[in-house]
């Protein structure tokens, strides 16, 4: 019996990725850049069962105490499949896994689950894997789970293949953000749907995809210069017009809600008075503010008014850790 236990944060992307050019590796239409979170970790310990003989029985997934069944631990055992490939070996494994943040509310529990998975998966399967090679296989489970692998700042090259997709560190000024859970429940349409249908459907899809690339270049050299006002612009106009893409499928799809609004005019009234304030959201209604050390707490308590409140910096991409998750 083998096992492994990994820790990884989800990341909050500033330049997005929404649709796939390949859907079985995942390979994106365009890069993508995030901040990898200090809170909201999840961990994960793999364990691969001893013997090879049964190998028609199931892997097991105990995500948050509960045993998984349907499309989560569909995913999980295909994500396995994947690593029992590179590892050469057909035994099956039982996973345990534990979100600190709600699940499919839009704070990326799949990009830190898929991350910690990879790591405690390839180790447990006996894998030694670089950083480059394991955000590529954490690509495989969630596209956003390539960026998690990596520490505070990431960039995912789009690539053209398995081989050259994958997720780096860029260096960018110290920021933070505070998260504004407006609702924990789980969101309507997954990311992955709401991701086919755009693709399917927005007369607007192909300005997107070119819009998208150029705005990463325009990121990574506003990160280079550390120039805070640029990355905040970009970061706040690139995520409504992610959202302005996806309300343009049909059926239409709207993640924003009313209170999620709101926080984007509580960011912009907060710049009127001169605070560093971006807002950003994800598939989902929860709302992230990027804003400096000094600003956050401030911030923080303008957005009270619109749902919970949590200051959040950049965090440690995957990692091994000793305490197995139950
Ligand atoms: N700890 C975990 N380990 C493995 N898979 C997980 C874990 N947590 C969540 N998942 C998978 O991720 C799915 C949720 O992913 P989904 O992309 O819909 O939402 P999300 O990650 O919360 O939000 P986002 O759209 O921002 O990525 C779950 O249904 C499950 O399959
Ligand atoms: C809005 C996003 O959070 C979308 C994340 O999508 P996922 O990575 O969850 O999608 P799949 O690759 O289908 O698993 C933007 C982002 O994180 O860049």
């Amino acid at each position: 019996m083998s096992t492994a236990t990994a820790r990884a944060h989800p990341n909050i992307a500033l330049v997005k990725y929404w649709g796939k050019a390949e859907e079985d590796l995942i390979l994106p239409v365009a890069g993508s850049m995030s901040m990898t979170l200090d809170a909201f970790a999840t961990t994960t310990t793999v364990t691969v069962r001893e013997s090879e003989e049964a190998t028609d029985a199931e892997d097991s997934f105990v995500l948050n105490g509960t045993p998984a069944t349907g499309t989560a631990l569909d995913r999980t055992t295909r994500f396995l499949d994947h690593v029992r490939e590179l590892a050469g070996s057909s035994a099956r494994a039982d996973v345990v896994s534990v979100n600190e943040a709600p699940t499919a509310a839009g704070l990326a529990s799949s990009a830190s689950g898929f991350a910690a998975l990879a790591l405690a998966a390839s180790r447990a399967y006996g894998l030694d894997l670089d950083q480059r090679s394991l955000s590529r296989l954490a690509r495989r489970g969630s596209g956003s789970a390539c960026r998690s692998v990596v520490d505070r700042y990431a960039v995912w090259n789009a690539g053209t293949d398995d081989a050259t997709s994958y997720a780096e560190p860029i260096d960018a000024p110290e920021m933070r953000l505070v998260i504004v859970t407006v609702d924990g429940a789980q969101k309507q349409v997954s990311s992955r749907e709401g991701m086919r249908r755009t693709a399917a459907t927005s007369p607007f899809y192909d300005a997107w995809i070119t819009s998208t690339a150029r705005t990463l270049e325009d990121m990574v050299a506003a990160c280079k210069a550390g120039d805070l006002t640029a990355i905040g612009e970009i970061t706040e106009s690139h995520a409504l017009r992610m959202h302005a893409v996806i309300a343009s499928a049909l059926p239409p799809v709207r993640y924003l809600a009313p209170a999620s609004v709101a926080a984007f005019d509580t960011a912009a009234a907060l710049r009127e008075q001169g605070t560093f304030a971006y807002a950003t959201a994800d598939a989902g209604p929860n709302v992230c503010v990027l804003t400096t050390p000094d600003a956050a707490e401030d911030v923080a308590a303008a957005l009270t008014p619109h749902g919970q409140v949590r200051i959040v910096g950049p965090g440690p991409g995957a990692h091994l850790t000793e305490e197995a998750a139950r």
